[in-house]
């Protein structure tokens, strides 16, 4: 579903940031992509997602290149940012309808999905009112939604449990779980070890923008934690 080969993005005046980074995510992964603050996590999915440019490698969505058919990526893609920047002059079902018609998403899966979404993440009751008036946690709630409601078949996360409740972290658990039976397939960066080690099949780990170790998530950890296997990788240069 996501083939990531060869990816090297230098930032202008800066060191390389990520080199050479080969990965392959396949329909129905849950892929955790770990590694320190700067290490490379979010200039990768930047560059997974379209909003990055790079010169050096290529990546592939549902077999079409980012750099030579974006749009047809971008149609089974959707992408949640660390931060979900939203138009605060929506409310929040305009919001959706709008995500909605993008994806061109019919009217009865519009509704049906909303309200399954909307209830599960309790925050139907809020769809009427603007977006300027959500709280943290509230909008990246309805950026989920607005990912989840087109079916996409590759769902990029950045760090999507920072500023959930312990009720909603659990939720998207639930969701992600679901959705990668179905056939969609999940890379997302996370620093919440405990969480990747028990939602995660695969698991992906960067230091100073090398892919150090990546693979099934048993064998990543073998008889030790997440979080020790992690700890160890890092410390050695
Ligand atoms: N716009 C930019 N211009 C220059 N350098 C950048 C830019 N964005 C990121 N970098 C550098 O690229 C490297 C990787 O940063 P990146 O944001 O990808 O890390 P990360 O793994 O997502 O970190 P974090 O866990 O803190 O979010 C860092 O050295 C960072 O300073």
């Amino acid at each position: 579903m996501l083939t990531i080969k060869h990816f090297t993005k230098s930032y202008k005046g800066g060191k390389k940031a990520v080199n050479d980074l080969n990965l392959v995510v396949e329909k129905g992964d849950i892929y955790g992509f770990i590694g320190h603050n700067g290490a490379g996590k979010t200039t990768t999915i930047r560059a997974v997602v379209g909003v990055l440019d790079f010169e050096e490698g290529d990546i592939e969505i549902g077999g079409h290149s980012i750099k030579k058919d974006p749009l047809a990526c971008k149609a089974i893609t959707a992408y949640i940012p660390d931060n979900p920047d939203l138009y605060d002059h929506l409310t929040g079902i305009q919001y959706l309808n709008f995500i909605g018609d993008l994806f061109s998403v019919s009217k009865a899966d519009r509704e049906s999905l909303i309200k399954k979404y909307g209830d599960e993440f309790e925050i139907t009751s809020h769809f009427g009112d603007l977006i300027s008036s959500y709280s943290h946690g509230m909008k990246q709630k309805l950026a989920i939604i607005s990912a989840l409601i087109h079916k996409p078949k590759l769902l990029v996360l950045d760090e999507p449990f920072v500023g959930l409740d312990p009720k909603a972290a659990h939720t998207l658990k639930k969701i992600m779980t679901e959705i990668c039976s179905q056939g969609s397939a999940i890379f997302f960066s996370t620093h919440v070890l405990d969480v990747a080690e028990k939602l995660c099949n695969k698991i992906a780990i960067i230091k100073a923008g090398e892919l150090i170790t990546h693979g099934k998530t048993e064998e990543v950890k073998g008889d030790s934690s997440l979080e020790d296997v992690f700890l160890e990788l890092i410390k050695h240069d």
